[in-house]
């Protein structure tokens, strides 16, 4: 799902999967998709697990994975202001 300006504007979007070598090997497809749209432009993207319910965030390069939703909140208030 795609939001942009608090507005849904797409679902079951295909994003351009990374091809980064410094993605764990347990992170499969979604995790690179999301990555790959961060590295494309300004977007953050949060990424469920289906496998392991694991919540995590990808911006820029970087994927950080959350067990506490607060400094999720947080994070996200940061990156997005
Ligand atoms: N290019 C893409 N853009 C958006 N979503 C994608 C893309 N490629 C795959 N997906 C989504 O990822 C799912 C496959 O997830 P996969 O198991 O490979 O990833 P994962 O990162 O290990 O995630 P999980 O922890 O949920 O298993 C697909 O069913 C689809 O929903």
């Amino acid at each position: 799902m795609i939001v942009e300006d608090n507005k849904i504007t797409a679902t079951r979007a295909i994003l351009p999967v990374s091809n980064s070598k410094q993605i764990p090997s347990r992170f499969g497809l979604r995790h690179r998709a999301a990555l790959g749209i961060t590295e494309r432009t300004n977007a953050i993207a949060v990424i469920v697990s289906e496998e392991t319910g694991q919540v995590s965030l990808a911006h820029e390069e970087e994927l950080e994975t959350f067990q506490d939703e607060n400094k999720l909140a947080e994070k996200m208030k940061t990156l997005l202001s």
